[in-house]
């Protein structure tokens, strides 16, 4: 026989058990572990299953956390199946994935200033490398660097010779000249001496949307002038 005071059941607190001995009459021990007998055993049982049997308040919150896991497991699986793949069959770089759908083609046709999807990818090239002479490869990749800054200058270009056959190159299975039509020279050249602002007037003409430049100084009359106007263009 045990006192009152001494009952508890496990999961309840201090003050639950004080509320659950309010109804019992006394404990006593069964193969040396406490059982309860009480008159009032209804309300034990009662206790007991307010214990047990969750309220709908811990329901929603289990069923808003199976929602939450099943929700990320999801989205999880989403960004594991179609990214993976992206990112397998699409290996171009940041700048690229910036480009509108079309890729380079769309670009092209998009007015303004020029935009960074003109580049050339690594899958441009030369239709005929070898009929650049003895320039050859150096030739050929001063060429590319030259369209790449060009853009589609021709545009507003007033001059009209044509790119030889020998010097097409594809892109996308497209050529220099179906994308940006024919290379010319330009209409309009900022000359003047070495820290005289010459880079600020280009930025500034440069904001005009019908202005195709040069990112960088081409340097054509003072270094490589000997490479002739095929290079210029
Ligand atoms: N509007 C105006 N007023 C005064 N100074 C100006 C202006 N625009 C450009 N600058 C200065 O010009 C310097 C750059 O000139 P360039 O672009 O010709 O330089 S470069 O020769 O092409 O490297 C550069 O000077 P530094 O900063 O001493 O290099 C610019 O600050």
């Amino acid at each position: 026989m045990q006192p009152r005071h001494n009952t508890w059941l496990p999961g309840a607190s201090l003050a639950d058990s004080d509320v659950y001995t309010a109804g019992l009459q006394e404990t006593e021990y069964s193969n040396g572990k406490p059982c309860i007998t009480s008159t009032h055993g209804d309300m034990a049982h009662r206790f007991i299953s307010s214990r047990s049997a969750p309220s709908s308040s811990r329901l929603n919150a289990r069923f808003a956390v199976i929602c939450t896991i099943s929700l990320s497991f999801t989205y999880v699986c989403y960004n594991v199946i179609f990214c993976s793949s992206a990112i397998m069959t699409k290996q171009g770089s940041s700048e690229d994935k910036r480009c509108p759908p079309g890729g380079l083609a769309e670009a092209g046709k998009v007015p303004g200033k020029p935009n960074r999807c003109t580049r050339l990818t690594p899958d441009v090239r030369f239709a005929a490398p070898g009929a650049q002479g003895a320039q050859g490869a150096s030739h050929s990749r001063n060429r590319s660097k030259h369209v790449l800054c060009c853009g589609n200058r021709s545009r507003y270009s007033s001059s009209s010779s044509s790119i030889p056959a020998a010097t097409e190159f594809t892109l996308n299975n497209l050529t220099v000249a179906q994308k940006y039509g024919n290379k010319k020279l330009p209409n309009a050249l900022i000359v003047g001496v070495k820290k005289g602002g010459t880079r600020a007037v280009l930025e500034f003409i440069r904001i005009h949307p019908d202005v195709r430049a040069l990112g960088t100084e081409p340097h054509f009359f003072d270094r490589h002038y000997d490479r002739g106007l095929d290079w210029y263009r």
